[in-house]
């Protein structure tokens, strides 16, 4: 007992002691895990998509092989439809999750399944979404920050992102708008090499680009493929997948995989593909772009019967004469060694604090929010004309028996406007933005937390300033009740609605799945809140299975508020029996004669932060996820089985030994 009580102290001071030895800087392990070349096998790759009630099982990809070797650019090409982008995803490990998709195989960088791989990866996807108003220099020095080791100064994070911007041929942009739809800023091939330099940030040494050539000039192309070509040249693995390149983009790249209908045509190097093609009686004409030639060799013409059948014979043909000789690569890994290898490398940089990032994030949408002047003026101008408007209808309301009617219907339009412009000025912007930001939380920039802190500190005061042009103007104009407390209150109660209804914007861009999606859903579910919003149905004719509705409705809340603001203490000139004298008499009638300014607020301030925390849970709760690959032999058996079947129904009952290794391969 005693020698094992002193072992086991002796071993709790080496154990404490190991515990507080200081870790190795964490940017130092980084650049020799990083810093290694990529490369990328995959093998036997399969993606099913289940069969549902109106389309049959469908095979998106059908047992591809393949391997990217650093210092080259491997360049995927197929027709529109063939599995590029599914391809492209599935070594990238970001194919989206779905239940209906089932993805098998081996996708392996430098022997570590891709599951386990916690490396840098850059990833360019088809859209280049940026924040519109920061300019080129802005948005690398932000991701700069945000990516960066911490132990990094920030001055040499920004020469680090100047760097790339002279890398990436930037530098005549770098003080220039990104820009957008509304604004134009720079160009799309521009947009194409700032996100590629973004991605670059993290000092990847494996590089995806999903079609980086489309939609842009063949000049803008050239640049994009060009610099694609620099990166391989310095050491990075470049896999990209392209839909119609031209001849000197396809002479950029160092070798390709020619998919047809989710089957590899052809997948090895540039140069070798001519003499493939010249061995199975297709020559290479002269003077012809060899990519069109190749896609065209691989795609069905639709023309008539007759040529869709020699069409896919011919595909038939080359896809079997590929699979036949291709040697299978990859498929056994060294699993537990690499992955070990790997791990006991430290690798997640220690980036910014919670606080660092809060900050750096807030001065993005500040810079977002002040810059886009458009969007501001307008919004002045839709506050202010609409205040106009209603201040020239109700022009210097008075006190008679009428304007009972007129001030309920006055305040009610103030609420359902307010409401109604801070909703969809939110649903515009939110739902494009959530794509983004998802996409930056995907490669671990920030959580949820820090950017909807941010965002809501940065958005405030500018959503505060609107509401208040309104009230400025509307109130004075219509001669509401006087004294300065009541005008305070009536700026309050608007204030709060218009960030209610934001929040609740955000609520629903949060929920929905598209930006149409929520702006059909958003203002069409406010009606219902409109309707139990206190003039058209009185708390106490509200039946009981809605008695929900009015608790959430921000307009309610709102409207209730300002009725009780401006009829409290009111006089109104009764001139006959039956004609009501106070205000009070009017929100007795209205069942508000015990409510309250604040007692609204706290209401609306409840749906308020509801709707926050709703937000919050939800987009915690939809951070993307992606398929996994599901290893084993599973889908070699599932084939090998359906091939036997296949067998038995053939009139001879046999198949040749190549043909059933073949498709049991496949
Ligand atoms: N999640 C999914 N649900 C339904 N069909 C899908 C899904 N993912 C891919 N597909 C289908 O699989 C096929 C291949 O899609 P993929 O986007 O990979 O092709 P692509 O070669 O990149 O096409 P394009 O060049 O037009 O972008 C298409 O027919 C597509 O509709």
């Amino acid at each position: 007992v005693p020698t094992l009580l002193f072992t086991a102290a002796v071993n709790t001071v080496r154990v404490i002691r190991h515990a507080r030895k200081k870790p190795k800087p964490a940017n130092q392990a980084t650049v020799t895990a990083a810093d290694r070349p990529v490369t990328v096998e995959w093998s036997n790759v399969t993606c099913k998509l289940s069969a549902s009630k109106s389309s049959k099982e469908k095979i998106i990809l059908e047992g591809v092989s393949g391997v990217a070797t650093p210092g080259r650019v491997l360049a995927i090409l197929g027709p529109s439809g063939s599995g590029k982008t599914t391809l492209l995803n599935t070594l990238a490990g970001r194919l989206p999750a779905s239940s209906k998709i089932h993805l098998f195989g081996h996708v392996t960088r430098n022997g570590v399944p891709v599951d386990h791989d916690d490396q840098p990866v850059a990833y360019v996807t088809q859209d280049d979404l940026f924040f519109s108003q920061l300019t080129v220099r802005e948005t690398l020095h932000i991701a700069a920050q945000m990516t960066l080791p911490a132990n990094m100064s920030t001055d040499d994070k920004h020469r680090f992102a100047d760097a790339l911007i002279r890398k990436l041929g930037l530098l005549s942009t770098v003080n220039t708008r990104v820009g957008d739809e509304k604004s134009r800023g720079i160009s799309g091939g521009e947009k194409k090499r700032l996100s590629l330099a973004c991605e670059l940030i993290s000092t990847p040494k494996l590089i995806l680009c999903d079609e980086p050539t489309s939609g842009l000039d063949a000049f803008q192309a050239a640049k994009v493929m060009a610099s694609l070509r620099d990166l391989a040249q310095a050491g990075h693995t470049v896999i990209c997948s392209i839909h119609q390149p031209s001849s000197s983009i396809f002479n950029m790249c160092d070798d390709i995989v020619l998919l047809a209908g989710g089957r590899v045509a052809y997948a090895g190097a540039t140069a070798d593909a001519p003499a493939h093609f010249e061995n199975l009686g297709y020559p290479m004409p002269e003077r012809c772009n060899p990519a069109e030639r190749y896609l065209d060799l691989i795609s069905v013409d639709f023309s008539s019967s007759e040529t869709v059948a020699e069409s896919n014979s011919r595909i038939d043909k080359l896809l079997s004469a590929f699979h036949r000789h291709v040697p299978t690569r990859g498929s056994k890994h060294d699993t537990d060694d690499e992955v070990q290898k790997v791990k006991s490398i430290q690798q997640a940089p220690s980036r910014l604090g919670m606080f660092g990032k809060v900050r750096l994030l807030f001065q993005r949408a500040w810079k977002q929010v002040t810059r886009d002047k458009k969007t501001n003026i307008s919004r002045f101008m839709s506050s202010f004309m609409s205040a106009l408007l209603f201040g020239a209808i109700y022009w210097r309301i008075g006190n008679t028996q009428t304007t009972i009617q007129d001030r309920l219907g006055l305040l009610q339009v103030c609420t359902i406007n307010t409401a109604m412009t801070a909703l969809v000025k939110t649903l515009n912007v939110f739902s494009k933005e959530s794509v983004l930001v998802n996409r930056e939380r995907v490669r671990g920039s920030y959580g949820v937390a820090q950017y909807f802190i941010s965002k809501l500190l940065a958005e405030m005061p500018v959503s505060a300033f609107f509401p208040l042009v309104f009230s400025m103007t509307v109130y004075p104009m219509v001669r509401l009740s006087s004294g300065l407390g009541k005008i305070l209150r009536f700026i309050g109660i608007v204030t709060l609605e218009s960030f209610t209804a934001a929040s609740y914007g955000l609520f629903i861009g949060a929920l929905m799945p598209s930006t149409e999606a929520a702006l059909a859903v958003g203002p069409s579910s406010f009606v219902l809140q409109i309707v139990f919003g206190g003039l058209y149905v009185t708390d106490e004719n509200v039946p009981g299975w809605a008695s929900w509705i009015p608790r959430i409705s921000l307009i309610k809340h709102a409207y209730e508020g300002l009725c009780v603001n401006e009829f409290r203490g009111l006089e109104f000139q009764a001139e006959r029996p039956y004609d009501v004298k106070t205000g009070d008499q009017v929100l007795q009638r209205m069942t508000w004669e015990d409510s309250t300014v604040l007692k609204t607020c706290i209401s609306q301030a409840r749906v308020l932060v509801f709707n926050y925390l709703a937000t919050f849970a939800i987009l915690t709760l939809k951070k993307p996820r992606f398929e996994k690959l599901q290893h084993g032999n599973d889908i070699d058996d599932e084939e090998e089985s359906a091939v036997i079947i296949e067998a038995d129904d053939l009139p001879n009952g046999q198949l040749s030994a190549a043909d059933a290794t073949s498709k049991a391969g496949a």
